[in-house]
C-alpha cells in the first residue's frame, strides 16, 4: 500500500521542523512530478556528470596538490590519457614517456591525475633505496592478490618477515646447491636444439625461443621451488598449458592495472566459466593446484615431525611455520616473478647475439676456450671468471630490461623530489627502462654493446644496471635469475650458431610492455646450427 505524500512531508517536517511547511512541499511536489520523466532524468544524469566532470576537472588543474607539476592537460585532468597508451595503443605508455613526455616535460611528469613520473638515476636511488619509507602503491600491487608474499605485500611489516623468510633459500651460496640441477637441464635444452635440427632436416634448425627457454627455466625452478617436476624439455612437443597460462598473465596485467574489479570477478567465477573465457587459465590453476597440494602434503609431515628440511623453497617455508595459505600464495608469486622475466631476458639476449654476429663469434671464442668439451657446460663459477662473458650478460640484461613499466611508490610525508615537494599520500613513480636507456649514462642506449661494460671508466655502471630494481623492494631471486642466464646463455653459444629468421631480421625487435615486457610481431623464432666440436 502506498503512503501519501502528505504523510512523508509530515514526517520529514517532524524530524527536521522549519524545514518546509507541508503544504507548500506537497504544492511543489505537485509542479515538478508531471516533469519526472526518463527521458528528463537520463538528462539531469548526464548533466550531473558532465557538472562534475568539468569541476573535478578544473579543481585537477588548479588547486590540486599535483597541480604545479608539468604534463599534458589531459593526463592531469583523467587517467584515459595513460590508459591510451596502456592499453589501447597496445602497451606504449613507457616508450611514449620516454620519447614524448620527459624530452617535452623534464624529469618529472604529471601522468594522471594522482601520479608524478620521475625520470633521473639520482632519485630513483632516493625513492628505492633500503629502507625507504616510499611503500608499493596498493593500487596496483593489491589486484595481484598476494598480499603476504614478498612480491605483492604492501605493508612494510608483513613484507620484512615474508622476505626474509624466502630469503635464506635464494641466496648466492643457497642456489649455488642447486646449479647442478640447472646444468643437467641446460644440457636437456642442448639436446632440444638438436632435435629442432634434425626435424629441420639436419643442419639448421628453427625454434620458439619464449617457449624452450621458458621449458628449460621451468625444469630448473620447479624442482627447487615446490619440489615437482615436469620436464617440459622431454615433452615430444614442448608445450604446456603453463606456458599459454603466464602469457596470457603477463597480457592481462595492464588491464587488470585500469580495472582491478576484474580480478575480484574473476576470482569469484565458477572455474568452468573461467575456462570458457580462458582455456590458458587452466595451467594456471594446474599449477596453483599443484602447488597447494604440496603445500598441504608438506604441513601433514611437518605436522607428523617428518619434514625434510629446506629441500625446496616452500618446505623451508612450511618448516619455518608460515601457514600454509600464506606458503601458497608466495609459492605462486615466486613462479611468474621467475619465470616470465628470466624467459625474456633469454629470448632477447639471443636477438641481440644472433643480430650482432661479430659479439657471438667472439663469445663463442671465449666459451669454447672455458669449455672445449662436447656439449660440456661451464660452471658459474667458471663463467664468473671470464671478463667478456660478463660484459655481454651486463649488456643483455640492460638491453632487455625485463620489467620496463612503472615502479609505483606511495609518497610518504615530509618527501622531496629532485629539490621539489611531493604531497604525501599520491604516487610517484619511477621506471628501469628509462635509467637502463639513459643516453647520459649509457650512450648510444639503443645499440647493443658489450665493449661498454669493458672499459677503464666502466665499473661505475655497474650501479646503473638497475634492471633487478635496488633497495628493500629489490628483486628477491637475483642470484637464481643470474646463474640461470648464466648457466643458459653459455650453454646454447658455446654449443650453437644462432641467426635470426627473416621475419625478425625484417622487423627488429619489437616489444610491448605489459609491466613486464611481451613480444610484439613476428615469434621470437630463431634458427640454430651446431658448431663444430
Ligand atoms: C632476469 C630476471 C629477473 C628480473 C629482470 C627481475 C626483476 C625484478 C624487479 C625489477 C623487481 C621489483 C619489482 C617491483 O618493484 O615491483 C623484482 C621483484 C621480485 N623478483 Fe625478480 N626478476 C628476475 C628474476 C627473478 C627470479 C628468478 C626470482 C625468483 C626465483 C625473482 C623473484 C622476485 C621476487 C620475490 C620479487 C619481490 C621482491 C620484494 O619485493 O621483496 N625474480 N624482480
Amino acid at each position: 500500500m502506498g503512503v501519501s505524500s502528505t504523510a512523508i512531508f509530515q514526517q520529514l517536517n517532524d524530524r527536521a521542523p522549519v524545514f518546509i511547511p507541508v503544504d507548500r512541499a506537497e504544492q511543489i511536489f505537485r509542479d515538478v512530478s508531471p516533469h519526472i520523466t526518463w527521458s528528463n532524468m537520463l538528462l539531469a544524469f548526464v548533466s550531473y556528470v558532465v557538472v562534475k566532470f568539468v569541476v573535478v576537472a578544473i579543481y585537477r588543474v588548479t588547486f590540486h596538490p599535483l597541480a604545479g607539476y608539468p604534463g599534458p592537460f589531459l593526463a592531469k585532468i583523467t587517467n584515459l590519457y595513460e590508459m591510451y597508451y596502456a592499453v589501447f595503443k597496445d602497451g606504449q605508455y613507457t616508450q611514449h614517456c620516454y620519447d614524448v613526455l620527459h624530452p617535452k616535460y623534464g624529469p618529472m611528469v604529471r601522468t594522471n591525475p594522482f601520479t608524478v613520473r620521475v625520470s633521473d638515476p639520482d632519485s630513483f636511488f632516493q625513492i628505492h633505496h633500503v629502507g625507504s619509507p616510499f611503500l608499493k602503491w596498493p593500487e596496483f600491487y593489491l589486484p595481484f592478490q598476494s598480499p603476504h608474499s614478498s612480491f605483492g605485500s604492501v605493508d612494510p611489516k608483513i613484507h620484512r618477515t615474508s622476505r626474509s623468510n624466502i630469503a635464506p633459500m635464494l641466496s648466492k651460496s643457497a642456489v649455488k646447491k642447486h646449479e647442478h640441477v640447472v646444468i643437467e637441464k641446460a644440457k636437456d635444452m642442448l639436446g632440444r636444439l638438436d632435435r629442432f635440427i634434425a626435424e629441420c632436416g639436419g643442419v639448421q634448425g628453427r625454434y620458439n625461443g619464449r617457449t624452450l627457454y621458458f621449458a628449460y627455466l621451468f625444469d630448473a625452478f620447479s624442482g627447487y621451488g615446490f619440489g615437482q617436476q615436469y620436464d617440459l624439455l622431454k615433452l615430444p612437443v614442448i608445450q604446456h598449458r603453463i606456458i599459454d597460462a603466464l602469457t596470457q598473465g603477463a597480457e592481462a596485467t595492464m588491464f587488470i592495472k585500469y580495472f582491478p574489479i576484474m580480478m575480484t570477478i574473476l576470482e569469484k567465477m565458477p572455474f568452468w566459466v573461467v575456462h570458457k573465457m580462458s582455456p590458458a587459465a587452466v595451467g594456471q590453476e594446474e599449477v596453483r593446484g599443484s602447488i597447494r597440494v604440496e603445500v598441504d602434503r608438506l604441513q601433514a609431515k611437518k605436522d607428523a615431525g617428518e619434514l625434510e628440511k629446506k629441500v625446496t623453497v616452500l618446505s623451508s617455508l612450511i618448516d619455518k611455520g608460515v601457514s600454509p595459505k600464506h606458503v601458497a600464495e608466495e609459492g605462486h608469486t615466486l613462479v611468474a616473478a621467475a619465470l616470465d622475466t628470466n624467459a625474456w631476458t633469454l629470448q632477447g639476449s639471443s636477438y641481440h647475439l644472433a643480430a650482432n654476429k661479430d659479439v657471438q663469434e667472439k663469445l663463442y671464442r671465449v666459451l669454447k676456450e672455458a669449455a672445449p668439451g662436447k656439449d660440456e657446460v661451464p660452471t658459474w663459477s667458471q663463467l664468473e671468471q671470464i671478463p667478456y662473458f660478463n660484459a655481454v650478460v651486463k649488456e643483455c640484461l640492460r638491453i632487455t630490461h625485463s620489467i620496463a613499466g612503472p615502479l609505483q611508490r606511495v609518497i610518504p610525508e615530509g618527501a622531496s623530489v629532485l629539490n621539489k615537494p611531493l604531497p604525501k599520500g599520491y604516487c610517484v613513480e619511477t621506471d628501469i627502462y628509462s635509467i637502463v636507456r639513459n643516453p647520459k649514462l649509457f650512450p648510444n642506449p639503443h645499440k647493443f654493446d658489450p665493449e661498454r661494460w669493458m672499459g677503464p671508466d666502466s665499473k661505475g655502471l655497474d650501479k646503473y644496471l638497475l634492471v633487478f630494481g635496488t633497495g628493500t623492494r629489490a628483486c628477491g631471486g637475483i642470484e637464481f635469475a643470474k646463474m640461470n642466464l648464466f648457466i643458459g646463455l653459455a650453454a646454447i653459444f658455446r654449443h650453437f650458431e644462432i641467426d635470426l629468421t627473416k621475419e625478425l631480421e625484417e622487423e627488429g625487435w619489437q616489444w610491448t610492455e605489459k609491466w613486464g615486457c611481451v613480444k610484439r610481431g613476428a615469434l621470437p623464432e630463431f634458427l640454430a646450427k651446431r658448431r663444430p666440436e
